[in-house]
């Protein structure tokens, strides 16, 4: 992938159904072969990234997901995130839900990247790993720990260190 630091993709996703029943209708338009959306009758912005309605989320992963994660497996730093209003559609893109019951199809990004970067680490048997894994919500200031409901909000600090790491004192959950 060029070395661009940040990339944006947008995804429009469909009409849920209590819309369609409220005659709701959809006012972004994908310019086909562009990555263009176009809002209302002619306002155009241009990104990385689109995904229209009736994009997959395999499409997404492949697209924009995958070449992160190898660039991670090398041993880059990478972030994703997920960005939009309540509702647009980010917990199902990053497919954190219900991931043990959702079919592998619907699976979003978490799943098919943990996939991969144990696929990997499997096809290294001469190398030692260690993965660590927190899962923290922030709402309003305050800081959960959803891996262990038990842990104390107090607990839990996100520093940054001399070298611009998070993490470092942040609550582990091996
Ligand atoms: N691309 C998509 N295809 C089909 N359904 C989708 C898509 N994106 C979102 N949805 C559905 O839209 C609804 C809202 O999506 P989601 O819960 O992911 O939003 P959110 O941005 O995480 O909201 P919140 O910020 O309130 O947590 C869910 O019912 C989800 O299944």
């Amino acid at each position: 992938m060029e070395e661009i630091p940040v990339r944006v993709a947008v995804r429009v996703r469909p009409l849920l159904p209590k819309e369609i029943l409220r005659h709701q209708h959809v006012c972004v338009r994908v310019v086909p072969n562009t990555q263009q959306v176009i809002i209302g009758k002619d306002r155009a912005f241009t990104f990385d990234f689109v995904f229209g309605q009736k994009s997959a989320q395999d499409q997404v992963y492949a697209t924009c997901i995958k070449p992160l994660v190898s660039s991670f497996i090398e041993g880059y730093n990478v972030t994703i995130f997920a960005y939009g209003q309540t509702g647009s559609g980010k917990t199902y893109t990053l497919g954190g839900g219900h991931v043990v019951s959702t079919a592998d199809e619907e699976k979003g990004i978490i799943p098919r990247a943990i996939n991969e970067i144990f696929q990997s680490i499997s096809e290294h048997q001469n190398t030692e790993f260690t993965v660590k894994v927190s899962y923290i919500e922030v709402y309003k200031e305050e800081l959960r720990d959803l891996l262990g409901h038990e842990t104390s909000s107090k607990d839990i600090h996100i520093r940054e260190d001399e070298k611009g790491n998070t993490g470092k004192n942040i609550l582990y959950i091996f």
